[in-house]
């Protein structure tokens, strides 16, 4: 694997969190062979994207991530521990905001809470889903039905609800996609403000190589199917970052850096 840049990322220092060994994955009934010898160590708040080809594996590595899959062969290991399943250190959020039509905002970000721990403690985290809204800006919305929100908004309260149970970990599944190009700039700064302030684990999944960049420690690109890691791009772009730096030389190289070698994978 080659280094874009020699300088390591000052979070490498910090303890590992997420440790992946040799994850293979095969989707045997339509043999496909989804991932191939990935290997992975996200280290405590740092925040790390994996970019590649549509198809290339990029969710699959998420879920096995997330516990919501198994790999095939390789280990996956959170905080020491081997991931079997869904945990509740671990926090996910998907391109789609998928908040229940018939709860309101505040009985939206404690479902979680509900559906773990019963009615009566999903009522006794209100105060930490009201401070979790006043930080997303969303004071004022509680008892709002999500129909009634924008979709940055309602991306909004599903990072409420991803954070109420206090995970370390956050699994990102291109959660700004939908979004239109201004209100993706600023709920991607507002989420590097969420994880520098709780020191969060993040792995987000994009298309976006300027999204990547700007959100980034580490840049993981993909090959196309089999997916596995070509090349891991340490951003050293100073934190905290602003849009302003996607107008540098600096985050121009690591674009085009990381352009070419998607572009690369795609010929191969
Ligand atoms: N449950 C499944 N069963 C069988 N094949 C699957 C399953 N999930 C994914 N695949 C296949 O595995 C490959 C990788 O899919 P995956 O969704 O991980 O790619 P991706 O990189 O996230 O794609 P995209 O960027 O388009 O979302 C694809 O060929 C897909 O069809």
């Amino acid at each position: 694997m080659n280094v874009a840049h020699q300088q390591e990322p000052a979070a490498n220092t910090a303890r590992p969190v997420y440790v992946l060994r040799g994850v293979n994955k095969f989707y045997a009934r339509r043999g496909i062979h989804a991932l191939d010898d990935v290997n992975l160590t996200l280290v405590e708040g740092s925040f790390s994207s994996v970019i590649g080809a549509s198809g290339c594996g990029k969710s699959t590595l998420l879920k096995i991530m997330a516990g919501l899959t198994p790999p095939s062969s390789g280990s996956v290991m959170l905080e020491g521990k081997p991931v079997l399943g869904t945990r509740e250190d671990i926090g996910m959020m998907f391109q789609q905001a998928t908040l229940f039509p018939w709860r309101n905002v505040l009985e939206n970000i404690v479902l979680p809470i509900e559906i773990r721990d019963g009615k009566r403690a999903a009522k006794e985290a209100h105060g930490r889903a009201r401070e979790l809204l006043a930080m997303a800006g969303l004071t004022g919305f509680e008892h709002v039905f999500p129909n009634e929100l924008s979709g940055g908004m309602a991306q909004r309260a599903a990072i409420c609800r991803m954070l109420v149970s206090q995970p370390s970990v956050l699994l990102l599944d291109e959660p700004f996609s939908a979004l239109d190009e201004l209100t993706r700039d600023f709920m991607n700064m507002e989420l590097q403000r969420i994880c520098m302030e709780r020191n969060a684990t993040a792995f987000l999944v994009t298309h976006s190589i300027q999204e990547a960049v700007i959100l980034s420690d580490v840049v993981y690109v993909m090959s196309p199917r089999p997916g596995r890691f070509v090349e891991e791009v340490v951003v050293d772009l100073p934190r905290p970052r602003t849009l302003e730096m996607m107008t540098t030389p600096r985050f121009g190289a690591l674009v085009d850096r990381i352009r070419s070698q998607l572009d690369e994978g795609a010929l191969a």
